[in-house]
C-alpha cells in the first residue's frame, strides 16, 4: 500500500482502515491521524506505540479491558471481531476439548480476579500450550510488571494487524 495514499485519506477512511489494529480502540488510530503525513507503515506503528506509552496506567488497563478473553464468551457466542476470530482460531482456541476449555476459563477468571484486567497475549505467535503456560507464569507477576507485559502483547497484535491490512490492500491491487 502506497503511504501517499494513506496520507491522503480523510480521517473517516483512515479510522475505517486502521481502527481495529488495537482491539476495539479506534480512538488510537483516530488520534494518530493527526500525525500525518507518515513516512511509512513503521511510522504509523511508532505513533500508535507512542500514544499507548503516554497513557496513564488506567488508560493502559482500559486497552487491555477491551480485549476479549481467549476461548471466552465472545468466542462462544460468535461475537468476536474478524481479527480476533482469526487470531484465536489460529491459536487453537476453537478446538479445545472440555478439559482444556475449563482450564482456560479457570485461569482467565483467576487472572482477571487478581489483576482487574484480562489476560492478553498475541495469539498468532502462540499455540494453546504456550498460552496456558504463559497464563500460569504471568499470574505470578506483580501488577505493574504484568500491565507492561500485557501491553507489549497488545503492540505485537497491533503490528501483525497493521501488516495484514497492508498485505490485503496489496493483494486487492494485484
Ligand atoms: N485476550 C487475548 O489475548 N485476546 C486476543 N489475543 C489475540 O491475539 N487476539 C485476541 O482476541
Amino acid at each position: 500500500m502506497d503511504i501517499n495514499v494513506v496520507n491522503a485519506l480523510p480521517y473517516e477512511d483512515f479510522v475505517k482502515l486502521f481502527g481495529n489494529v488495537v482491539e476495539k480502540c479506534p480512538l488510537i488510530s483516530a488520534a494518530v491521524w493527526s500525525h500525518r503525513p507518515f513516512k511509512d507503515l513503521a511510522d504509523i506503528e511508532a505513533h500508535i506505540t507512542e500514544f499507548i506509552h503516554r497513557l496513564p496506567d488506567s488508560g493502559k488497563e482500559g486497552i487491555l479491558r477491551c480485549h476479549p478473553d481467549l476461548a471466552g464468551r465472545d468466542l462462544q457466542s460468535g461475537t468476536l471481531t474478524r481479527e480476533s476470530q482469526e487470531e484465536q482460531s489460529q491459536a487453537g482456541m476453537t478446538t479445545l476439548d472440555s478439559a482444556e476449555f475449563l482450564q482456560m476459563y479457570r485461569l482467565n477468571s483467576e487472572y482477571k480476579e487478581h489483576f482487574g484486567f484480562p489476560f492478553v497475549i498475541c495469539a498468532r505467535l502462540n499455540n494453546k500450550a504456550d498460552i496456558v503456560h504463559q497464563l500460569s507464569e504471568r499470574l505470578k507477576n506483580d501488577r505493574a510488571t504484568e500491565r507492561e507485559r500485557a501491553i507489549e502483547e497488545v503492540k505485537k497484535i497491533c503490528s501483525l494487524r497493521l501488516r495484514n491490512i497492508v498485505l490485503s490492500e496489496i493483494q486487492t491491487k494485484l
